[in-house]
């Protein structure tokens, strides 16, 4: 068999972590419970395979497994093994997320963003086609519970409508998916909240920055990285400028 490539694999990691974490939801538990046996589930699985499958890669997780020889590393995985924990947590809802990226020499280069309940895998091996713009007015998809202190007045301002999901991977996937067309969000994040889901963006076309438009770094010596814009490229210096604007006046 051939080895897979890079953005294969990725793929193939976050589909099994995805179905790791399907059965887990069938397991009866509830709330606490439920979180924590799937951030655990799939995180040591994603903990066995990458290195099985890549050795001598360095892992940021966010549970845990950082590793300070990342800093050092030419190649690094950024992955987020449960992203929308809570929404996990709350059957029937499906805005949760496997988050698997890569790192390699300075920019994110391959990565999948899995929605298990959806059945869908976004990756960068067969990278994700947005379909063209449907509504006149712009939708901002937003965090249920911490939206950006600014979103009401950006949406006011633009005329926008604010859809509100959990999990980042699902937000940046909605704008993929042509269920929004923005994703905006501040007041804070980490590394592996938005690696994954900014390079199957990318491959998509989309528009990634920081949130006033300032470039994104990955493989930070901190993964703290609080905000991110994702949107239509159409709508990058409107929705950057109004951020960059408030910001100096707030
Ligand atoms: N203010 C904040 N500080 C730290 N992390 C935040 C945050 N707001 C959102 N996040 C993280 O970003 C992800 C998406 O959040 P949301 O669903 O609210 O949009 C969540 O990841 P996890 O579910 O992996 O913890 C959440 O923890
Ligand atoms: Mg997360």
């Amino acid at each position: 068999m051939t080895e897979m490539t890079d953005h294969q694999l990725a793929a193939w990691l976050a589909d099994r972590a995805g179905d790791e974490l399907l059965k887990v939801r069938e397991q009866g538990l509830e709330g606490k419970e439920l979180k924590d046996a799937g951030d655990l589930a799939s995180h040591n699985l994603l903990m066995r395979l990458i290195p099985e499958q890549r050795p001598g890669d360095a892992i940021l997780s966010e549970e845990g497994a950082d590793d300070s020889a990342r800093l050092s590393s030419d190649r690094v995985w950024i992955v987020d093994p449960l992203d929308g924990t809570r929404e996990f947590s709350e059957p029937p809802r499906d805005d949760w997320a496997v988050h698997v990226a890569l790192w390699e020499s300075g920019d994110l280069v391959a990565g999948a963003v899995a929605q298990p309940a959806l059945g869908e895998t976004f990756n960068t091996a067969t990278p994700p086609v947005v379909a063209p713009r449907t509504s006149d007015r712009v939708r901002i998809a937003v965090s249920r519970t911490r939206p950006p202190e600014f979103v009401k007045v950006l949406a006011e301002e633009i005329g926008a409508e604010l859809v509100p999901m959990g999990s980042a991977g699902v937000k940046v996937m909605s704008v993929v998916r042509n269920i929004s067309d923005v994703y905006v969000h501040a007041g804070g994040q980490y590394e592996w909240d938005s690696a994954a889901p900014v390079v199957v963006a990318r491959a998509a076309g989309l528009y990634t920055s920081r949130a006033d438009g300032q470039p994104l770094a990955y493989n930070r010596e901190s993964p703290w990285l609080p905000d991110l814009l994702v949107c239509r490229p159409e709508l990058a210096e409107q929705i950057s400028g109004f951020v960059a604007r408030y910001w100096q006046e707030n």
